[in-house]
């Protein structure tokens, strides 16, 4: 059996998107999905994103990471937003339905304008800051994070006692200009550095914006670059959080379902 794929990256996080619409694919299949993100025995991606049908919304995306977790991906969500759009389900703006609820999105010239979810609130964690943008993430502010061993930190504090069971995303972040920061991300669920995380940079955007007073900070992340704006309320609440930059399709292809389990 044969399922046609589209790659697709946002900021170098890439991903296996599948016009799912039919729900053939075999989801509870989680072995099937580490395999597609194989980068040696599969079509390799740090995710696999199915697009189904889902009444009162456009569509509904379903995250899994390489290892088949389940969790929100903001680079994801505008692949799966500019995917939508070239399969022609919608036009230019969506409202559609992810793992942490509804979201609203407009897409223009390749340029994906997201919005995430509401934070609650950033917990401080020793120096360092715990935020939840739809997925959990830790962030360390660092000296020149280009030179910053990110897996190997990264892996310790992902596995560490603080976040037993689920773990974390870990994010490390330095300060480039007065409005823009360098982050690096570990991903969960990948098990590796990432070239950006889309949940990872707004996490990161809302502990810098709000130590200095910002409401639009600029990320360069190893893949590309993003921005991230917001409010924040009185009660340290933030609102009207939009992650923004580029979603591209990169190739297509079919790959055979009834592979040998290795
Ligand atoms: N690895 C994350 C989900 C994907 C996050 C990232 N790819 C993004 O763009 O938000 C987790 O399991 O919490």
């Amino acid at each position: 059996m044969e399922i046609s794929f589209y790659k697709y990256q946002g900021t170098g996080n890439d991903f296996v998107m599948i016009d799912d619409r039919s729900a053939a694919f075999p989801e509870q299949d989680l072995k099937l999905v580490s395999r597609i993100c194989d980068r040696k025995f599969g079509v390799g991606a740090d995710g696999l994103i199915l697009i189904r049908h889902k009444e009162g919304y456009d569509f509904e995306m379903v995250y899994f990471n390489a290892d088949g977790s389940q969790s929100m991906c903001g680079n994801g969500a505008r692949c799966a937003v500019a995917f939508s759009r070239f399969l022609g389900i919608i036009d230019e703006s969506t409202y559609f339905l992810a793992i942490d609820g509804a979201h609203e999105a407009r897409i223009s010239e390749g340029i994906v304008r997201l919005k995430m979810g509401n934070v609650k609130s950033l917990t401080n964690k020793g120096k360092d800051y715990f935020v939840n943008t739809g997925s959990p993430h830790h962030v360390r502010f660092v000296e020149n994070v280009e030179l910053y061993p990110v897996v190997e930190e990264g892996a310790k504090i992902r596995y560490g006692k603080d976040y037993e069971p689920g773990g974390t995303n870990v994010n490390f972040v330095s300060v480039l200009e007065s409005d823009h920061i360098f982050v690096r991300t570990y991903e969960r669920g990948v098990e590796d550095e990432t070239l950006s995380c889309g949940t990872g940079v707004t996490g990161c955007a809302l502990v810098f914006g709000s130590r200095n007073e910002l409401r639009k900070v600029r990320i360069k992340t190893l893949g590309g670059d993003l921005m991230v704006s917001f409010s924040e309320s009185a009660g340290g609440n933030f609102e009207n959080i939009f992650l923004i930059g580029p979603a591209e399709q990169v190739f297509e292809g079919k790959f055979k379902i009834d592979w040998p389990q290795v």
